[in-house]
């Protein structure tokens, strides 16, 4: 039984969250008190009033006994009108600092909140690709929302309700010792019972919350991973599936906060048996001293009655430090968090760009490894995009040809070798003014929930309606978004589900176009569509092109076949280089690619125009 009862939460077996290191109270304090510093003025008032409570509770109980040994014994009534007003009086005011204490409290707690909330919020946005592919999103969404709350516990009611508690100790038990000090002496005697408990409870309480908050990770992890992917799992009928791993990590929750209820419930009712036992020592020493004579009547009552006032403080301090113990299992959680780096640094004194680029970019000797990984994927690759050039990368898949985009975006930096900018180190650039001179296309276009406006001004947030409209049309947009009821002000719904593939494909050239910038990164922007639609944006996609350093990473014949300069790359390193005709003279592998698509085409030079939907496969 004993050991049902303290029984440790199970663990999280399927490690869908990491744990975060073990933090002291005190490094929690140390970290989050420069958050709340902003309100020590207020929560000094809150203090103020946490210290008046008591007091007038004190009052009020203090004239208890006066109505007992001056009105009821002595059966008189002359006094009690007074009495009745001071209660009233005292309650009125009790009242009101009640309700000012309350609001403020939750004032300062709930901007506080805000403000930390808001904190980590920005630091995610500092943080490196990297890392959103190492971490699940789920449990980070859990960690801004519910353990930031938790901290607040601990930073701000946490003191308050200490202070509030320690005013109460110190008060009551004064006044005990005023009213009786050998009765006094005797309601101690249980105080550091009290402490053990709490201690042995709190150990337990902090794992338990800690396997608690890791749970709640967990759901929202499945839950964000699984309504995203939807589509995918209904078309393959995995709903059970998904259902099923949802109901673990459910049930390891509702396991895990079985545990700490069943380790936090049973610390009231072994304080409550305390409270009685002492108690009772008290009432069988009060009995002998009344009929000794050395206490009255309304004495004693009144010694019992703020004997009950002390201890619930003394059972506030013990639990106290259970949620202590709680709060912090989360503020771990935060603080890990906050302790993550950016991979990609901004250089602390960058080299300034000029207002415009020329976008001439040279790769120089680059290798690259993947955090936490072992194999290279990129080696020894050189290579010199010019501007108003477009420089075709193309091999099989996984060969690193995204990765090569995310180098030259800095979403991570090359292990060995650089990258050059006009002849300018990408990390001597600072991170804001390179990605200003870069637009992108993607092979999943990325729409933000907001109008189709809203989504093309992503590229340039001050530009005209005119350049706006001149944008789509470039992009051969405009025609389709008038169409929409409410043409440019329409929603585009969640990553612009409610349009086509085309037609957010073409919204993300018209994006790249607003930006006018001198580099242009092209990921494979025709594959994700048919070849209807693949066809239709190659025009927009032509224009956007002209005049800006391109790099495209595609299958699609049409762009590659153009470019001044295509490369191959082979698991990771480049084999050729070299224009469309050069390559497939070449023989080798792109030749090899071309021959796998067209198998009807025979491979050398002269080369015959491909198809205008000819795909090469990945
Ligand atoms: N975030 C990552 N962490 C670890 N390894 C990764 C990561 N992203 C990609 N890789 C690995 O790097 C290699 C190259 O991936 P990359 O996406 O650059 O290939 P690709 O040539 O673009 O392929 P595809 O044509 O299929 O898109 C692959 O082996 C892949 O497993």
């Amino acid at each position: 039984m004993v050991s049902w009862l303290f029984r440790p939460a199970e663990r999280d077996t399927e490690g869908l969250v990491e744990r975060a290191p073990t933090v002291r109270v005190r490094e929690v304090f140390r970290r989050f008190w420069p958050d709340a510093r902003q309100y020590r003025g207020w929560l000094l008032v809150s203090l103020v009033l946490v210290l008046v409570s008591p007091l007038l509770d004190a009052a009020a109980i203090w004239l208890f006994k006066v109505l007992i040994d001056d009105v009821l014994a002595p059966r008189n009534f002359s006094l009690f009108p007074a009495i009745a007003v001071a209660y009233a009086l005292i309650t009125l005011v009790a009242g009101a600092l009640d309700f000012c204490g309350q609001y403020l409290a939750t004032w300062i707690g709930e901007n506080f909140l805000n403000k930390l909330r808001t904190k980590v919020f920005a630091h995610l946005h500092t943080l490196s690709i990297g890392f959103f592919d190492r971490r699940r999103i789920g449990d980070t969404l859990s960690r801004l929302t519910g353990d930031v709350a938790a901290i607040e516990s601990l930073v701000l009611s946490g003191v308050a309700q200490t202070f509030a508690s320690v005013v109460k100790v110190l008060l009551f038990a004064g006044v005990l010792f005023y009213l009786d000090w050998l009765l006094a002496l005797v309601s101690l005697v249980g105080a550091p019972l009290f402490w053990v408990v709490a201690k042995f409870f709190a150990r337990r309480i902090r794992e338990a919350s800690r396997e608690v908050r890791g749970r709640s990770g967990s759901i929202s992890t499945v839950a964000e991973e699984s309504l995203g992917n939807a589509p995918l799992i209904q078309a393959y009928g995995r709903e059970q599936a998904e259902v099923d791993r949802f109901t673990r990590q459910s049930r390891g929750n509702v396991s895990a906060a079985l545990t700490s209820v069943r380790v936090g419930a049973l610390f009231s009712p072994l304080v409550d048996l305390l409270e009685v036992v002492g108690v009772m020592a008290i009432l069988g020493v009060g009995i002998y001293e009344l009929s000794a004579d050395r206490i009255s009547l309304g004495g004693l009552l009144v010694f019992l009655v703020y004997l009950s006032q002390l201890y619930t403080p003394v059972r506030n301090l013990g639990q106290l430090s259970n949620t202590v113990f709680a709060a912090s299992a989360s503020a771990e959680r935060i603080i890990d968090l906050l302790d993550q780096r950016p991979l990609v640094q901004n250089p602390a004194h960058p080299i300034p760009l000029p207002r415009r680029i020329t976008g001439r970019l040279e790769v120089d000797r680059i290798g690259f490894r993947y955090p936490d990984t072992a194999a290279d994927v990129l080696r020894g690759v050189s290579f010199c995009a010019l501007p108003g050039q477009t420089t075709a990368v193309v091999g099989a898949s996984g060969a690193g040809k995204s990765t090569l985009t995310k180098l030259l975006l800095r979403f991570y930096d090359p292990t060995h070798g650089r990258i050059l900018l006009d002849g300018i180190d990408l990390r001597a650039v600072d991170l804001d003014a390179l990605r200003a001179n870069i637009a992108i296309v993607l092979q999943e276009t990325l729409l933000l929930d907001g109008t189709i406006a809203d989504n093309i001004l992503a590229g340039r947030s001050d530009a005209t309606r005119e350049q706006l409209v001149e944008a789509a049309e470039a992009a051969d947009a405009h025609e389709f978004i008038q169409q929409l009821p409410e043409g440019y002000d329409t929603r585009v719904g969640q990553r612009g589900r409610l349009l086509s593939g085309g037609q957010r494909q073409r919204i993300a050239i018209a994006r790249a176009m607003i930006r006018d910038a001198p580099i242009l990164l092209l990921d494979e922007p025709t594959t994700s569509l048919d070849a209807e639609a693949a066809q239709r944006i190659l025009a927009p996609l032509r224009r956007l092109m002209a005049g800006r350093t391109t790099i495209v990473i595609s299958h699609n014949l049409l762009t590659v076949r153009d470019a001044q300069q295509i490369i191959y790359l082979d698991r990771g390193t480049i084999t050729e280089a070299g224009t469309h005709d050069e390559l497939l003279a070449n023989n080798n592998g792109y030749a090899h690619l071309y021959r796998l698509h067209h198998p009807e085409r025979p491979v050398g030079p002269p080369e015959t125009p491909a198809r205008p939907d000819g795909h090469m496969p990945s």
